[in-house]
């Protein structure tokens, strides 16, 4: 099924959700009510939380702590101060905004940790931060405690024990909810949606875009707790007021395995979640069976969906798109060869654009590269070659900032660049690809190559670089792509973003014979028609020798030759160097 199809399917089930939540806002009893605001208090936390987990692919597990801070700032604000007598029926929304605020200011805190951290270390420091706010709000208490005044609900709508109030204030609910779903979805599609993404997939591919692998994360966690604290904000109203058990670890673990079950980064799965969040309880309560029985299926699901790699929300949302359950075809680049692109390798001018000196890299007892010397000339496709373990790929780490311990000089055009993080080494002109696939499969081809190219392209020039190296169309999702097409890809991307010099690393590793030979083809043509210049990695010395002016060639960290092809090619220490891989010279 079609990306765009997709789209329109989840945002068919959003709508027909509002508009059956608006029916049974007038004809729902009072104790139903209570339960669909519920729900939708819930179906915004899951949101919140998908944005951290679903979406940029950290673990979260202190959720309901950024809901406590904007709910206690509310309360305070609210029941301690001036702010209801001077802004009146508004005094609401606005202390709610405040409050959410001051859980996303929380948030960026806690997304400090996992700027070093992963996996299950994230989750204890998360946990930690869980245990610690549950200690805190016991011991200072929520305002309205204090004091003994719940929190007056906005716009004057009456309390709980009032049907209309409890309407009204379920519309208000279903207002924020549908408000925070739209910008969820829109933020989701942008570049910062896309950055999240990306930084769940890899970190490395996400620098080598040019995008900072801090600010994602920080802003996954920021803009998470600020719609968490926006759910507390909604929670105080729904109840007036509120204790340390409102929000305690225990919830917040139970909402992080129910985002998992249904995989709450999709909208439309959050209002499952929400469903489930608080229809089990009540049918556990037909049967009598004690409450804690939810959790134990909550967390048997969880296993379920950690386990089994799916959730429950991607099964139901396929069965109701009737996507077809088997795995659709792999797409895969066009290849066959074009006669009419240049035969000749592009040789390129006498300016120095990449200048590389003295550049040294060691691993511990491993000296990976030692007094490296290299100049790429600006328009020229330069090849680098070497037995396996040689350090190219290193060298390719050093010049593109993947590697600050090293010494030697980088210099661009001219600026120096060796002290540079990577995503400004790739701002700057320099970019890379990777041997190891870095294409997320969570986008379409078209998300991704605008990810990377970082608004330097338009969408007619983005279409003309996918055709001329034979990818698939815009709209194609990565994850039906095969794993060659995906490097193509991933070139293709990267020129889109017109970098001054392009290093590619294996590009050619996947691709069938006829694609190797159109790629070759393709390749020789890019430095003239996209203004790139190139170094590529390759094995394959067919490919290295039909696109290549002058190739350097490694050698235990060092360069053994650089210069003409068929100079270097024939050097006896080259030819030593290859011996046991001599038949592919
Ligand atoms: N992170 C690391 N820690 C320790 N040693 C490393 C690390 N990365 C690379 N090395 C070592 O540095 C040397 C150069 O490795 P590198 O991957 O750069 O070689 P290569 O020429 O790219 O090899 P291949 O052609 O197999 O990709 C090898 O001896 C390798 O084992």
């Amino acid at each position: 099924m079609p990306h765009a199809e997709r789209a329109w399917g989840s945002w068919a089930i959003a709508a027909g959700a509002v508009v059956v939540a608006l029916c049974l806002a007038f004809l729902l009893p009072q104790y139903l009510l209570l339960i669909g605001t519920s729900a939708l208090i819930a179906m915004v936390s899951l949101m919140a939380l998908g944005i951290v987990t679903g979406t940029a692919g950290m673990i979260a597990l202190c959720q309901l702590t950024f809901a406590a801070v904007g709910a206690w700032v509310l309360d305070y604000l609210m029941t301690h101060t001036s702010l209801a007598a001077a802004l009146g029926a508004v005094a609401f929304p606005v202390a709610m905004i405040v409050g959410a605020v001051a859980a996303s200011a929380l948030g960026f805190v806690v997304g400090l940790p996992a700027l070093r951290l992963r996996g299950v270390n994230l989750a204890v420091v998360t946990l930690g931060v869980a245990a610690a706010a549950d200690l805190t709000i016991e011991k200072v208490s929520f305002p309205d405690q204090v004091s003994g005044t719940p929190v007056a609900r906005p716009f004057g709508i009456p309390g709980i024990a009032d049907l209309a109030g409890n309407r009204n204030y379920f519309l208000f609910t279903l207002a924020v909810a549908v408000l925070i779903a739209v910008a969820v979805s829109l933020l989701q599609r942008s570049r910062i949606g896309s950055g999240w993404r990306s930084v769940a997939f890899s970190e490395r591919g996400t620098a080598s875009a040019g995008s900072s692998v801090t600010s994602a994360k920080l802003s996954a966690f920021t803009v998470s707790a600020f719609i968490g604290g926006l759910a507390g904000g909604l929670t105080m109203g729904q109840l007036g007021t509120a204790n340390y058990t409102t929000f305690s670890t225990a919830n917040s673990l139970g909402l992080y395995v129910l985002s998992i079950v249904v995989g709450a980064h999709l909208i439309d799965m959050a209002i499952l979640g929400a469903l489930i969040f608080v229809l089990l309880p009540e049918l556990l309560k037909q049967f009598d069976i004690p409450l804690d029985w939810a959790d134990l299926a909550y967390g048997v699901l969880g296993v379920v969906s950690l386990t089994t790699n799916s959730n429950l929300g991607t099964n139901v949302r396929n069965g109701l798109l009737r996507r077809r359950r088997r795995q659709p075809e792999l797409v895969v680049a066009g290849g066959a060869p074009d006669a009419a692109e240049p035969s000749a390798p592009p040789t390129g001018s006498a300016e120095v654009l990449l200048e590389v000196r003295g550049l040294a890299v060691e691993f511990g007892a491993v000296k990976a590269l030692s007094g490296v010397e290299l100049r790429i000339h600006r328009g020229e496709i330069l090849g680098l070659i070497g037995p396996n373990g040689a350090g190219k790929s290193t060298l390719v780490d050093a010049l593109t900032g993947f590697l600050p311990a090293h010494s030697g000089t980088v210099r661009l055009a001219g600026r120096p660049i060796d002290r540079l993080t990577p995503h400004r080494v790739a701002r700057l002109g320099l970019r890379r690809t990777f041997q190891q696939d870095r294409v997320p499969s969570t986008m379409t081809i078209g998300t991704y190559a605008k990810f990377v190219a970082r608004g330097r392209t338009t969408t007619a020039q983005l279409d003309e670089v996918l055709e001329y190296l034979g990818c698939p169309p815009r709209s194609t999702p990565l994850q039906i792509v095969d794993a060659g097409t995906r490097r193509l890809i991933e070139v293709a991307a990267n020129l889109a973003a017109a970098p001054q010099v392009l290093l590619l690393d294996e590009p050619a590793a996947g691709l069938s014979h006829d694609q190797h030979l159109a790629f070759a083809n393709r390749l020789r043509g890019i430095p003239e028609r996209f203004g790139t210049t190139l170094l590529i990695i390759e094995h394959d010395l067919d490919l290295v020798r039909s696109v290549c002016s002058r190739i350097a060639v490694l050698d235990f960290g060092e360069v053994l030759a650089v210069g003409d092809r068929e100079t270097v090619l024939s050097d006896p220490r080259v030819l030593k160097a290859y011996m046991g891989e001599m038949e592919m010279l």
